[in-house]
């Protein structure tokens, strides 16, 4: 059965499309060897500062679920780390795994968490729309959190209360309050390193930022992101788990880190 499971989940329908960028050389996620990482003395902290009103809707799109934010005005922004411009906060969303054994994207020294948050910013300092800037090297600043497993995440929990109502593929409903840094870890460490979206459209334009330290949920809440649904209503139900890209090459990058 286990394995009849894997095969069926390696053929999903998001993975049939090509699972390389033919003549992609800056490819996401990547494993990041912390022996590897060089400390760059020059990287600034990460200055983050959201305005919860921005806060939207939550939408299942199929493939995660996604927080989504009114991006019209400077609002809610991200500034300085290893970045030339201010980024504009978008959406936020997770992948995870159908066991705790994995489910993020990046790993650490070959070791995977349980899931892993992406907060989605764009550069709309240089580029007028974020379709625009999804097309350009330096149009996205993506910031990730790993999660591991372990004491309850109150802020999480607001999410994960709501979840329940998004369980099939382009539900949404109203969230109109949160704001996101309760998910970001304090500890200002982070890696750093030139990379892609880890979804199709799969374009070289995003300006990763990892967080060194995870943020501890309890299993009750990783389990609330396996009762989602990638199918829609009244399709026959797939449980959305297993939404990780699998690791691309590092190629001719260096992930830098903010911390010696
Ligand atoms: C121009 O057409 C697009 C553009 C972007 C699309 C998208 C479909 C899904 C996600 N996106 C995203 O914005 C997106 C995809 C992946 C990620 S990730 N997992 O953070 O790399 C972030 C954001 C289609
Ligand atoms: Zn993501």
């Amino acid at each position: 059965a286990c394995c009849s499971y894997r095969l069926r989940d390696a053929l999903h329908p998001l993975w049939q499309s090509p699972l390389t960028i033919p003549g992609g050389t800056r490819q996401s996620p990547i494993n990041i060897q912390w022996r590897d990482s060089v400390y760059d003395p020059f990287l600034k902290p990460l200055k983050i500062s959201y305005d919860p009103t921005t806060c939207l809707h939550i939408w299942n799109n199929g493939y995660s679920f996604l927080v989504e934010f009114d991006d019209s005005t400077d609002r809610s922004v991200i500034v300085g780390g290893p970045l030339e411009n201010q980024y504009r906060l978008k959406q936020f969303h997770f992948h995870w795994g159908a066991i705790n054994e994995w489910g993020s994207e990046h790993t650490v020294d070959s070791k995977f968490y349980p899931a892993e948050l992406h907060l989605v910013h764009w550069n709309a300092v240089v580029y007028p729309t974020f379709e625009e800037a999804v097309m350009e090297g330096n149009g996205l600043a993506v910031i990730g959190v790993f999660l591991k497993l372990g004491a309850h995440h109150e802020g999480l929990q607001t999410l994960v209360d709501a979840l329940p109502a998004v369980k099939h593929k382009d539900a949404v409903i109203e969230f109109d309050v949160f704001d996101p840094s309760c998910l970001i870890p304090s500890c200002p460490d982070y890696w750093t390193y030139a990379g892609s979206l880890t979804t199709p459209p799969l374009t070289e334009s995003v300006t990763w930022i990892i967080k060194k330290k995870p943020i501890e949920v309890d299993e009750n809440q990783l389990e609330a992101f396996r009762m989602l649904l990638f199918t829609s209503d009244g399709e026959e139900e797939k449980r959305m788990v297993d939404n990780f890209r699998p690791l691309q090459p590092l190629m001719n990058r260096t992930v830098r880190s903010s911390f010696q």
